[in-house]
């Protein structure tokens, strides 16, 4: 079950000519696919188009209907070889995963794919996952275009032009024998419009007729001599091809009128720019501006003469291109000092080196642009502000970090409450962790593994230590990690190289980070995937004999000795546990639906809660340290003979037990109580409560009877 369902979206991807569609971005990229008569889509979900693999998923009917062939790939590098499908066969595909870690994923398959060459368009959807909200490194995709040379295109943040890019994409694919490569940052997949629709199209030539008719050239295998002609084929044919279709048909856009200085910018860019220009009194709220603006709707490959037109008669032209390095301002500054230009570029130094080009960076780059290349277009107040802004204090140094961590009742939780025991008694560990909400244990509370080097390469990153030694190292990985690439990345590795190190399987039942998707070990029945196969056969068939499944990870003495075993035992080779709960975000959405309609419809629930009794906490705090759960607070007591807080749940804890089987494990105190609260009880344990109710209440009395009262000091 993905994050969001998108049953009730998927209906407008039914839309034929002269509607409106209305929605998201990524929804209109899915019905451009559509209307270009795509013959086969894949990808692997990841931020920020993880929503869309599951507009995909949830549109099968429509997509089977059409004869479009789904796959939710085993990750980016299946899903960038999926594309082979348009190399020999006129067939449109695309594909979509997260850049720049899923291109880095795929870059082997986008390689041989562009030393190939395709016939038929292949399109590459790419959510570029950079700056505020982003989950991962902060670099580019730009550079893989550059050098695999496919086409980048980086359309303005609006719902036309993101389906505009996906048909001139497929065309200059086809034109040019390239695969082209469609970004969208985080706010285009999340941008909402309109656009108006036209009717989908049936694949001219679908991939199930294309079995039919089986086509191969030898031309096209990247192997020498092959691999020479195809490098000169880049750049003697496809590149130019590229170059003439760009230009020809207006891919990039000139805006404004004519004047001495101009702006170019990148596609994705255009809508903060046009923010900053309106903050500024220079353009209006449809983007009518009075500053000529190049808009590089393509950004890889760019072009020579058409930017050096842009250029004619100006004395300033400034470059924004968000990240690092400055490719493109690199590339244009080598266009100007070619042709022997004048023009002084700006860009970098203007702007910041690194990071997100905010509202606010934009408009002080702009302005400070414009101070210099046209001071007349620019209000007094701007040129010469009489009074200084007051200076915004560096929040750093005053505002704690709100690093991410795992939600209240999750069950990797006492897996790491587990671990900080167990290093108590053996001392702290090496260790190493992969991609996925794990990887949350390596900050506070637990501080358990300091190293992230990929997506299912967690073991594969303890390597080096895995020939043995005083400590044991330890490895952390999820399910996802373990299907997308772990299983042959780190524990064939394993295996084949007799580790003698432990690996823990965080298995919550779902590629959980990325939003809920199923993967080959997930419980849930699925009607189109093969789900229930365990990890622990997936290991035992390449040879791991010593695996341990542990099926509840709540019971923490239980993990904690299993780990100890692992750590201390005197067997030979990979040693791994599969620690294995369901994901409770997910398992609240699937059963808190359930649970109301039961309740509504008049049947008995019982919903258990955690509380702690603040009688007996002392206030250490110790299973907060040892817990992290967002619903453990702290309760300030009116009593002033206790000025330490004591420990407190809010009413989001969900029942998990972790919290109290923690402070067991540990031996850390007996405050905490379970309370089960009963929805439609019978009438038998109405009376019964009131009983409860009755006793309780005399006893209260009586005991306040005998209270000592601190009264009001007078
Ligand atoms: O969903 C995200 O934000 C992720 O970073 C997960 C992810 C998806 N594909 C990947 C490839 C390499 C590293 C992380 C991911």
């Amino acid at each position: 079950m993905a994050e969001r369902s998108f049953k009730a979206e998927v209906e407008d991807l039914r839309l034929g000519a002269g509607e409106t569609f209305t929605g998201e971005g990524i929804l209109a990229l899915t019905k451009a696919l559509l209307e270009n008569g795509v013959g086969y889509v894949g990808g692997y979900q990841g931020a920020p188009i993880s929503h869309l693999m599951d507009v995909l998923a949830d549109a099968q009917d429509l997509l089977g209907e059409l004869g479009v062939r789904f796959e939710a790939n085993a990750n980016e590098a299946a899903a960038a070889a999926m594309l082979a499908a348009s190399v020999h066969y006129p067939i449109r595909g695309a594909v979509t995963f997260k850049g720049s870690v899923g291109v880095n994923v795929a870059s082997d398959a986008l390689a041989n794919l562009s030393s190939s060459g395709v016939t038929g368009g292949a399109l590459v959807i790419v959510g570029e996952d950079y700056g505020e909200g982003s989950s991962i490194m902060q670099e580019r995709t730009h550079a893989f275009a550059m050098k695999s040379q496919f086409w980048l295109l980086d359309p303005r943040p609006n719902l036309p032009s993101i389906v505009q890019a996906v048909s001139d994409g497929f065309e200059l694919s086809e034109v040019s024998n390239t695969p082209v490569m469609l970004m969208v940052r985080i706010r285009s997949c999340h941008v909402t419009g309109s656009f108006q629709t036209r009717d989908n199209q049936r694949p001219s030539l679908s991939v199930k007729d294309a079995l039919s008719n089986p086509r191969s050239d030898f031309a096209r295998v990247v192997l020498p001599p092959m691999s020479f002609a195809h490098e000169q084929d880049k750049v003697k044919n496809r590149w130019p091809a590229a170059e003439k279709f760009i230009r020809e048909r207006g891919l990039n856009e000139v805006f404004g009128p004519k004047s001495d200085f101009g702006i170019v910018v990148q596609g994705g860019m255009y809508n903060t720019l046009i923010r900053s220009l309106q903050r500024l009194g220079l353009a209006d709220i449809y983007g009518d501006s009075n500053v000529p603006i190049y808009v590089l709707n393509v950004t890889y490959p760019l072009i020579s003469a058409e930017f050096l037109e842009f250029c004619a008669g100006k004395d300033h032209v400034l470059v924004i291109e968000e990240g690092q390095p400055e490719f493109i301002e690199t590339q244009l500054g080598s266009f100007l000092y070619r042709a022997e230009s004048s023009v002084k570029l700006h860009g970098k130094g203007l702007f910041p080196l690194a990071g997100e080009y905010t509202g606010q960076v934009m408009l002080d780059a702009v302005s400070g642009f414009l101070k210099t290349a046209a001071p007349g277009l620019l209000a007094a107040v701007v040129r010469a502000p009489n009074v200084d802004r007051p200076a915004i204090p560096d929040l750093s140094k005053t505002v704690p970090i709100r690093p991410p961590g795992f939600c209240t009742g999750c069950p990797e939780r006492p897996i790491f409450a587990a671990m900080k025991l167990v290093e108590k008694e053996l001392g702290k560990h090496q260790i190493a962790a992969d991609i996925g909400c794990h990887l949350f244990a390596s900050l506070p509370p637990f501080e358990i593994g300091g190293a992230t080097m990929g997506y299912g390469l967690g073991p594969a990153a303890n390597a080096a230590f895995d020939g043995g030694g005083a400590r044991r190292p330890v490895a952390i990985i999820g399910d996802g990690g373990f299907w997308h690439n772990g299983l042959s990345s780190s524990f064939t590795n394993m295996a084949f190289n007799k580790s003698d190190g432990v690996a823990i399987v965080v298995d919550n039942f779902y590629s959980a980070a990325t939003g809920g998707q199923d993967v080959m070990s997930s419980r849930a029945d699925n009607a189109t995937k093969a789900t229930r196969n365990p990890i622990s056969k997936a290991l035992n068939g390449i040879g791991i004999d010593w695996v341990r499944q542990i099926d509840h990870t709540y019971d923490v003495k239980k993990m904690r000795d299993t780990i100890r075993e692992a750590l201390t035992t005197d067997a030979p080779g990979p040693k791994v546990i599969v620690a294995s709960s369901e994901c409770m975000l997910n398992k609240q959405r699937r059963e808190k639906p359930l649970r109301a309609a039961a309740i509504k419809q008049g049947r008995r629930v019982d919903v258990p809660r955690f509380g702690i009794d603040e009688a007996v906490c002392t206030g250490d705090h110790a299973c907060i340290r040892l817990s992290g759960c967002p619903s453990l607070s702290l309760k300030k007591l009116d009593d002033p003979l206790r000025d330490d807080p004591v420990a407190s749940i809010d009413q989001s804890c969900v029942g998990c037990g972790n919290c109290g089987e923690v402070s067991d494990a540990a031996v850390l105190c007996p405050s905490f109580y379970r309370a089960d609260v009963v929805h439609n009880p019978s009438g038998f344990e109405r009376r019964l409560a009131g009983f409860r109710a009755y006793v309780i209440g005399w006893l209260q009395r009586r005991r306040d009877a005998k209270r000592l009262v601190f009264g009001d000091v007078a």
